[in-house]
């Protein structure tokens, strides 16, 4: 299948699951239907499954909270586990079993019973499409035979937010603030709606660029919030990049850590109740980051830099950009001073995910 068509799938396959319609998923050891937990009801659930005997998928970590993680001997602990479909869960349980922000106010009873995955490979996939719908991963499961909306290939989901397609859509003169010679490259893929855009600085010479990568994050780049110190680092950079002699700003559409916006506040709301950034990730079922910086890599090539000095404090990004080709010949540090809000959030980079604060 050519990469194009394997796209398409995927895509067609991430708006299916956000529009709550049943997909079929297939992957070298079988086929899957599934359906998004998250804004399933009593009608659609039926729809898909009439007899009430769709499981329920959910990831490893959402399973050890809800004590299931030792029924299995599973083979790779990163596999989703599949929970039974007892008579008495319904849409409601199944979203109470499915979200951890909800733990609090609706306390699971249970008992559940863990069930071997049929088809392991396939319900990998499955997680990693929740990801990319920006959905809850929990799903109803069943075989697969029978209707589905869309069909798509586990390997059409491991390939879909490659950057191979990415490619330079526009570009304008663009001043800003922080400085008046400013250009923005707008950038697109067939495969993917995320625009990406880059702000080009300065003049353009053969030293190695002041290259800032910075993931969107709506709450922090837009609206100030305290939690995070993305928009006075956003400023920052912009100040840093038009201070040297050239710079690039990548702009990369990878809100809440590649998580997607609702599920970033569905962390959000599990720091209230006093997890912090990471524990709040994993008990969503999901990577502490789930970024691939290949896709800044990708608009550093197109734009035809291939050496750079990289304002970070995250040793993963340096490492992640050394990766995909680019030498990062130097790291500039990004420090900010904390608020009462952000104190703990930067504590856990510091401590928890190695940055060097
Ligand atoms: N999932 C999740 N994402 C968050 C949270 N707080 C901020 N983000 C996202 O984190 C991204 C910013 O990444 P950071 O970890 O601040 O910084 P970094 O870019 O990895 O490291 P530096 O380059 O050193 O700043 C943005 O996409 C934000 O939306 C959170 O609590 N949970
Ligand atoms: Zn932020």
């Amino acid at each position: 299948m050519s990469t194009h068509a394997k796209g398409r799938d995927a895509a067609r396959a991430i708006d299916a699951l956000r529009r709550g319609w049943p997909i079929r998923l297939n992957a070298e050891d079988g086929a899957i239907r599934l359906m998004a937990v998250e804004g399933a009801d009593a009608v659609t659930l039926a729809g898909f499954d009439p007899a009430g005997r769709a499981d329920i998928l959910i990831s490893a970590a959402r399973a050890e909270t809800l004590k299931l993680a030792n029924q299995l001997a599973a083979a790779d602990p990163d596999w989703p586990v599949l929970v039974e479909r007892a008579p008495w869960i319904d849409a409601d349980v199944a979203t109470a079993i499915s979200d951890p922000v909800l733990d609090l106010a609706s306390p699971l009873k249970g008992p559940f019973r863990a069930l071997p995955l049929a088809a392991p490979h396939a319900a990998k996939a499955a997680l990693r499409l929740a990801r990319l719908a920006g959905i809850l991963p929990a799903f109803f499961l069943l075989d697969g035979d029978g209707p589905a909306e869309v069909d798509v290939d586990a390997d059409a989901i491991g390939a879909y937010d490659d950057a191979v397609h990415l490619a330079i859509a526009t570009r304008a003169r663009l001043p800003v603030a922080a400085g008046e010679h400013a250009e923005i490259v707008a950038f697109r893929s067939a495969d993917e709606p995320r625009e990406h855009v880059a702000l080009v600085m300065g003049r353009r010479d053969a030293s190695p660029p002041v290259i800032r990568i910075h993931s969107e994050c709506l709450t922090g780049d837009v609206l100030g919030s305290l939690k995070c110190d993305c928009g006075p680092q956003l400023h920052q950079a912009l100040h840093q990049i038009a201070d040297a002699r050239w710079g690039i700003l990548l702009y990369l559409r990878q809100e809440g850590r590649g998580i997607g916006l609702v599920n970033k506040l569905r962390a959000y709301a599990l720091q209230d109740q006093g997890f912090d950034t990471v524990d709040a990730n994993v008990r969503l079922g999901f990577a502490i980051d789930a970024r691939d910086f290949s896709v800044a890599a990708r608009m550093l090539d197109l734009l035809g830099v291939k050496d750079v000095r990289l304002l970070t404090n995250n040793p993963n990004k340096v490492a992640g950009l050394e990766a995909a080709g680019i030498s990062v010949t130097e790291r500039l540090p990004i420090v900010l001073p904390a608020n009462p809000h952000n104190e703990r959030y930067l504590a856990t980079k510091r401590d928890r995910t190695g940055h060097q604060l």
